[in-house]
């Protein structure tokens, strides 16, 4: 063999190969091994005897890799790329690789809502992905049966076993969720506010206690929604309120998974490879871990006990085939990923808009004090739902600040064909998402004040004063209410909705009912907003406060 041969066999097979990359995207160990190791090792090992600087096996292996990287960037930025015609930024188009470097920042969401004023309202964001901006495609991107949950979510999945919220399948999903649905029903809900009862009671003693103090309401909203989380799914008590911290390390364990998460799930395939290197993916591992081992002790207590979890492992023995002991113990992690640090950043949230807007808190005040001196002492937590000033706070908070910043990704089958949403067409295989942070703002669906926090365009009302003074006609007001979706929509929207919004409106009335709340001194409020992380879930810094008991 001499240098030409083994030159020609390099790009033959570096050519054969990428062509079986783009094709069937292969993602194992032992499959990609194959293809990026063994390839050049045995067109190496044909050249080695041969003194000529090709043949060496260093070089062949670098020109190997060389030359299907730049294959692979040659043809994603070609007009042959079926998203050719989409506009985005270079690096978005080259690889993942750009996007799971903006997600280790924290801005995905304003990173992406940047992009969308810049290219309009699609835009490539990945070499096989496009986020849009237009309320028309939020649903036919979230609640349609031929998109899937993207590859973004499969981190999530062990030794085959995944947790609801990354079930593909549509049938097995439906099957799954209904043990969510029961154990997340009406009269269930109204069970579990016995335990919401119990431990806003400790959350607003804790506080109490802590009057004139520096507090950091960031975490303590962490630690009174993680206590409920406990109660009501596992029957257990983590006691982050009354011990007054993360005592256990949950909602920093929470935190780093959903980071770590966010960041690899833009690059899941290498999710194979960090999981080999000792430490990579310690926080993922961790939190699936203890996910199952509180699952695993809520278990051993035996159905006598009427919690969620009750439901999750139908011991009701309401379905013909009962859920494997794996499946029910990969919810442990969901069960407090989704419905413990999402409320604690909802409530945060509203609190940080009204520390910013006092003229708005104090009308709020007012509104909870009306409402709850007009009942009996036994508060009817069910009530809150009903207090327009305060949902209008909520749904503003939403709107500007949803828990979940980022687009949910959903994905268009390599095999379903392609498909039109809206006007734009979308080859198969792309990944989508609607970029609820960036159409909750967009001037087009919510006028005037579009980026300001102003509850009043939710009210019902023949007119409105703006905080200028201002005053716009009914008619003059824009508010598209469906692209304001904090739960998401469809089969896979949030399964935990009715109790989210019931736990946030209770603590947020207990907090202003009984407190005059101030940021703390020296603390910059705006800080808080922009610190905000966006790893899927928030990640929070501190919000400090002082708290006053009101007479
Ligand atoms: C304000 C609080 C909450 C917000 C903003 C929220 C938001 C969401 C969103 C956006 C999704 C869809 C995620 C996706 O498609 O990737 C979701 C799913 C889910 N949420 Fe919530 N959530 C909240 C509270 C809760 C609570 C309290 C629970 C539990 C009781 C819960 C349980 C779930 C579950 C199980 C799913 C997966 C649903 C499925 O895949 O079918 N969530 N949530």
């Amino acid at each position: 063999m001499n240098a030409p041969p083994v030159l020609a066999s390099t790009i033959l097979s570096s050519l054969t190969v990428w062509q079986l990359f783009k094709r069937y995207e292969p993602t194992g160990f032992i499959s990609s091994a194959l293809l990026l190791l063994v390839v050049p090792a045995i067109i190496a090992s044909n050249a080695e005897p041969l003194p000529l600087s090709t043949s060496s096996t260093a070089t062949t292996f670098l020109l190997y890799w060389g030359l299907l990287i730049t294959y692979i960037v040659l043809y994603r930025l070609s007009p042959f790329h079926p998203l050719a015609k989409y506009p985005g930024p270079l690096r978005c188009k080259i690889s993942k690789g750009w996007m799971a470097y903006v997600a280790a920042r924290g801005d995905m969401h304003r990173y992406v809502n940047q992009l969308h004023a810049r290219y309009g309202d699609a835009v490539r964001v990945g070499p096989n992905e496009l986020s849009f901006r237009h309320g028309d495609l939020v649903d036919p991107i979230l609640a349609n049966k031929e998109l899937h949950k993207s590859t973004y979510y499969d981190l999530r999945v062990r030794n085959g076993v995944a947790p609801l919220d990354a079930i593909k399948d549509y049938g097995e999903h439906a099957a799954r969720r209904r043990l969510w649905n029961r154990g997340t029903s009406a009269t269930m809900t109204k069970i579990y506010t016995r335990n919401l009862v119990g431990v806003i009671d400790e959350f607003i003693q804790a506080l109490s206690e802590r009057q004139g103090q520096k507090l950091d309401m960031s975490h303590w909203l962490s630690y009174a929604t993680t206590d409920f989380m406990g109660h009501m799914t596992f029957s257990t008590s983590f006691d982050m309120v009354s011990k007054g911290c993360d005592h256990n390390g949950l909602v920093k364990l929470v935190e780093d998974t959903a980071y770590a998460c966010h960041i690899i799930g833009h690059i899941p395939w290498s999710f194979h490879y960090l999981s080999k290197l000792p430490g990579a993916t310690k926080a993922i591992d961790e939190g699936l871990r203890i996910g199952r081992e509180v699952a695993r002790k809520r278990k051993e207590l035996g159905s006598g006990t009427r919690d969620l979890y009750y439901y999750l492992l139908d011991e009701d023995g309401l379905e013909d085939v009962k859920p494997s002991e794996d499946s029910a113990l990969a919810e442990g992690f969901l069960a407090i990923i989704a419905g413990a640090e999402t409320t604690a950043t909802a409530a945060t949230n509203a609190l940080y808009f009204l520390l910013k807007h006092p003229e708005t808190m104090k009308r709020l005040q007012k509104e909870i004090h009306d409402a709850l001196s007009a009942t009996s002492d036994d508060v009817d937590y069910t009530k809150f739902m009903e207090l327009p000033y305060l949902n209008a706070c909520i749904n503003e908070t939403f709107r500007l600040l949803s828990p979940g910043l980022t687009g949910l990704s959903r994905e268009l089958d390599v095999s379903g064909g392609d498909k039109m949403l809206g006007h734009y067409f979308v080859p198969a295989g792309t990944k989508v998402s609607a970029h609820l942070y960036s159409i909750q703002r967009d001037p087009r669906y919510f006028f005037p004040l579009p980026d300001t926090f102003w509850p009043d365009r939710w009210l019902n009302q023949a007119s409105y004063t703006l905080p200028s003074g201002e005053t716009l006609s009914k008619e003059e007001i824009k508010l598209k209410r469906e692209v304001v979706l904090p739960f998401s929509t469809g089969q896979q929207g949030c399964a935990g909705r009715n109790i989210a919004n019931l736990e946030l409106r209770s603590l947020l009335v207990s907090l202003l009912h009984r407190f005059d709340i101030r940021a703390a001194d020296g603390f910059r409020v705006d800080e808080y907003e922009e610190t905000l992380s966006d790893a899927y879930v928030t990640i929070r810094k501190p919000l400090y406060i002082q708290l006053r008991e009101l007479q």
